[in-house]
């Protein structure tokens, strides 16, 4: 028998989302490359996580930034992989010296998805209601709404929580509905919350392909596939949050659409929030403008957040840690 060798070696985590987003960046090299929709060419290589001592001694090292990503670019630099399957989300504004994003795939919806049997948004939760959210985006949003709710930490694969909603111990929960399209799931979902009473989170329901700087060949495949009107909106979100500097412990919601109608490839508009976890606090930023003054925009409206915030309250944040 003989060994074939790929041609493309794309590393994943090994959660069933992850390896339907790399099966998805597969799929899409595919259809740009020939080359690459030969059986073989492209390997997924499900890059495992280290132990949880290791874990934890990240977190607590780098605040939870960069957790999700770490382990895939270490495999990178020793070149067990050429390209790295993301979820934009989990990726810290700052990129390891050496590494580069060369593409964004076309973005899937970035809304939040609800889940709940006693109402079917935030608005119609019966009063005291408990929701369950790991997410302090999620969890300030929810509470700045309904400061009557109580939010729990919330954990587990979508299996597990579901069970944990059908046993009461919650009444309701989100989920991105990005990861529940892309596992075919969707139809689990009561509702999806509108952008008004939910603003996704900085990249979510966007897949990025990180390369090596130096590795042309794998960063020229790459490139190729981005979806530029993707990469324009994730990349003008990631420039907010780089302003904001916020941890995974912020509460920060950015989302870039075009047009008004999210239609006007020429228009660009983003709001972007910062909250206090308890909702206590809510500030909002909006601009509209052209496309190529997306990114410009982005920091504008970061800046406005941070001085309205004040930096009291990022470090009272940071401190957190
Ligand atoms: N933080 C975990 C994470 N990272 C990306 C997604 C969903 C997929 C996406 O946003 O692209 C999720 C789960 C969730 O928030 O429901």
């Amino acid at each position: 028998m003989s060994e074939t060798r790929p041609i493309l070696r794309l590393g994943s985590r090994g959660s069933p989302l992850a390896l339907a987003q790399a099966e998805a960046a597969k799929a899409r090299l595919g259809e740009t490359h020939p080359e690459l929709a030969a059986e073989g060419a492209v390997e997924i290589v499900v890059v495992k996580t280290t132990g949880d001592k290791q874990q934890k001694r990240r977190l607590a090292e780098i605040g939870g930034k960069g957790l999700f990503t770490k382990e895939l670019e270490d495999a990178l630099f020793d070149g067990r992989i050429d390209v790295a399957v993301h979820s934009m989300k989990d990726v810290p504004t700052w990129l390891p010296e050496g590494l580069s994003i060369p593409a964004i795939l076309e973005r899937e919806d970035p809304r939040d998805a609800w889940f709940s049997s006693k109402g079917d948004s935030v608005a119609a939760l019966p009063e005291g209601a408990v929701v369950g959210t790991a997410s302090m985006r999620r969890q300030a949003q929810v509470l700045a709404q309904r400061p009557d709710l109580k939010v729990v930490n919330f954990r587990g694969n979508l299996q597990t929580r579901l069970r944990k909603l059908g046993d009461g111990e919650v009444d309701a929960t989100m989920l991105a509905l990005a990861g529940l399209r892309r596992m075919g799931m969707a139809d689990k979902a009561t509702a999806v919350l509108s952008t008004d009473e939910l603003l996704p989170a900085v990249g979510q329901g966007a897949i990025g392909l990180e390369v090596r700087a130096d590795d042309a060949r794998a960063h020229d495949l790459v490139a190729a596939v981005t979806h530029a009107p993707s990469a324009l909106r994730v990349n003008a979100e990631r420039a907010c949050l780089d302003v904001l500097d916020g941890s995974c412990r912020t509460p920060i919601g950015v989302l870039a659409e075009f047009g008004e109608d999210g239609k006007n490839a020429a228009k660009v508009r983003l709001r972007a929030l910062v909250a206090a976890p308890d909702g206590s606090r809510v500030w909002r930023a909006e601009r509209a403008g052209a496309a190529e003054q997306a990114e410009s925009l982005a920091r504008d409206a970061g800046a406005e957040l941070r001085k309205a915030a004040g930096e009291a309250f990022f470090e009272a944040l940071a401190d957190i840690f």
